[in-house]
C-alpha cells in the first residue's frame, strides 16, 4: 500500500499530482510521501510492542535529511554504514544511542567518530575489526559496545549481488568462530559486548530463511549463555522484501508474529534493519519524454532520467513498474524499451513495456524511494536529480537539483 493514486486520470503523491510538481520542479525527480514512510516505520515498530525493540532503519536504502527527520521523529533508530551516513543521521537530529554501525570496513577515524558521539553499537564484522576497534578504544579512553553481526551461512534465495549470509559472502563472522570471538571480545579492555545480530540479504521474499538465520543465532545465544557471557540485544537485520511487481513478501507483522516466540523467550531487545521495506514503496522517480525512436522492429522511449539517477535496472536487472502520470486513451498503444541518455546500452528503466505516450508527457517509475537516489552518480556529467517529499498537500524540495557548479565542485585547474 502506498500513497501514489491516481485522481481524475492523474497519479498523485498523496493530495499533490505528479504533473504539478514536475511542472514547477522540472524532471527527473525523486518524489516520496510522508505518509507512506511513517506507515510503513509504524508497521514495524508496532509489530515488535509487547517486547523491548529499537527499529533501526537502514540509512543506504534513502539517506536524504528529510527522510531520516521524519523518521526521527517517530523514534527510530539508525543502521548506519559510514561515517558520512553518520553525519547525516546526527544532523537529521538523531540522539546518538539510537545509532548502530554495520559495514566490514569501518575506519579507525570513523570508529573515533562514533565513540565520540557514543553511539548504541558496532556490528563488527571480523576479528581484525573487534581488534582495530579494541584499540582505537582503549587509546580513546572508552569501551567500544559490541555486537557481533554473525553469517549464519543461510541461503535468503535473493539476487546474488544482494545476498550476504552466505558463508562465501564478505559479510559477518562466521559462525563456528563468533563463539572464540566473544569470549575475546569479553576480555578485552576496550569492548563491552552487548549483543548479536544478522543481516542475510535483501529483497527477502520468503520467511524461511530468517527463521533459520534466527535459529542458529539463538544456538548460539545460549551456547554464550553457558560459558557466562550474556547479551543485551539481538538483531535480526533487514532485507524484507517489497512488491516491485507480483511478488508477495509477507508484511512486517507476519515476520515478527514468526520469530516473536522465539525472540519472547530470549528476553533480550529486538533490533531490526529494514531499509527498502520502509523507503521502497514511498517514493517514485518522476520522468519526460524526450523522444519516441522507432529502431528495427523495436521502439525506444527516451526519457530524462537514466541509469545514473536509477541503476537497478541496469545492475540487477530490476523490474521496475514505469506507468504514465496521465493515463491517455487518444494514443495507440505500443511496446517500449524506457531508456536514459547516457552513452551506455545498460542504460536503461525498463525493456518491453506497453505505454500510449508522446514526446513531452511523465512517466513514473514506480519503487524508487530505496536505493534510488543514494546509489545515483553523476555519469556523462549529469546533475543529480532533485527530491520532493509529499505531506498532504504540501509539496517540499528537499534536494535541490544540481548545478553545473555543483558537479565541477572540488575540482581545481593546473597552474598551466
Ligand atoms: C547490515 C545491513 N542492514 C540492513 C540492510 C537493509 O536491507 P534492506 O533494505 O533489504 O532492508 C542492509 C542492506 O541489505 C545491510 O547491509
Ligand atoms: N542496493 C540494493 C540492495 C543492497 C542492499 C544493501 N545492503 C538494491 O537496490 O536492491
Amino acid at each position: 500500500m502506498d500513497h501514489f493514486e491516481y485522481r481524475d486520470g492523474t497519479l498523485c503523491a498523496e493530495d499533490v499530482s505528479l504533473s504539478e510538481i514536475a511542472r514547477v520542479h522540472g524532471t527527473p525527480t525523486f518524489v516520496y510521501s510522508r505518509a507512506t514512510l511513517s506507515r510503513h516505520f509504524q508497521a514495524f515498530d508496532q509489530a515488535l510492542t509487547g517486547m523491548p525493540h529499537l527499529v533501526c532503519y537502514a540509512v543506504k536504502a534513502n539517506s536524504n535529511l528529510a527522510v531520516l527527520q521524519i523518521l526521527e521523529r517517530l523514534d527510530a533508530g539508525f543502521d548506519i554504514v559510514s561515517g558520512g551516513e553518520l553525519d547525516r543521521v546526527m544532523r537529521a537530529g538523531a540522539p546518538a544511542r539510537r545509532i548502530v554501525f554495520s559495514g566490514v570496513g569501518k575506519t579507525e577515524t570513523e570508529m573515533r567518530q562514533a565513540l565520540t558521539v557514543g553511539i548504541r553499537c558496532f556490528n563488527v564484522e571480523s576479528e581484525a575489526e573487534l581488534e582495530r576497534l579494541n584499540r582505537v578504544a582503549v587509546a580513546m579512553n572508552k569501551r567500544a559496545p559490541v555486537s557481533f553481526r554473525v553469517n549464519p551461512d543461510v541461503d535468503p534465495r535473493t539476487h546474488p549481488y544482494i545476498s550476504t549470509g552466505l558463508k562465501e559472502n564478505k559479510f559477518g563472522v562466521d559462525i563456528a568462530t563468533a563463539e572464540r570471538l566473544y569470549r575475546e571480545a569479553s576480555e578485552m579492555p576496550g569492548i563491552t559486548v552487548v549483543g548479536i545480530g544478522c543481516h542475510i540479504g535483501s529483497q527477502l521474499l520468503d520467511l524461511s530463511p530468517f527463521m533459520d538465520a534466527l535459529d542458529r543465532l539463538l544456538a548460539l545465544v545460549e551456547r554464550l549463555k553457558a560459558q557466562g557471557i550474556t547479551l543485551r540485544h539481538i538483531d535480526v537485520g533487514g532485507g524484507l522484501g517489497v512488491r516491485y511487481r507480483d511478488e508477495n513478501p509477507p508484511d512486517p507483522a507476519a515476520l515478527v508474529a514468526a520469530i516473536r516466540p522465539k525472540l519472547e523467550a530470549t528476553g533480550l531487545e529486538v533490533m531490526m534493519e529494514p531499509g527498502r521495506a520502509i523507503a521502497g514503496n514511498a517514493g517514485v522517480l518522476l520522468t519526460r519524454v524526450e523522444y519516441l525512436k522507432p529502431a528495427g522492429d523495436k521502439h525506444f522511449c527516451i526519457v530524462d532520467a537514466a541509469m545514473n539517477d536509477l541503476i537497478r535496472p541496469a545492475l540487477y536487472d530490476a523490474w521496475q513498474a514505469i506507468v504514465p502520470v496521465r493515463q491517455r486513451s487518444d494514443l495507440e498503444t505500443r511496446t517500449y524499451d524506457v531508456v536514459g541518455p547516457v552513452c551506455e546500452s545498460g542504460d536503461w528503466l525498463g525493456h518491453d513495456r506497453e505505454l500510449a505516450v508522446s514526446p513531452g508527457d511523465l512517466l513514473a517509475v514506480r519503487t524508487a524511494g530505496a536505493y534510488g537516489f543514494t546509489m545515483a552518480s553523476n555519469y556523462n556529467s549529469r546533475p543529480r536529480a532533485a527530491e520532493i517529499v509529499v505531506d498532504g498537500t504540501a509539496v517540499h524540495l528537499v534536494r535541490a537539483r544540481e548545478s553545473y557548479d555543483d558537479l565541477v565542485r572540488g575540482e581545481a585547474m593546473l597552474p598551466l
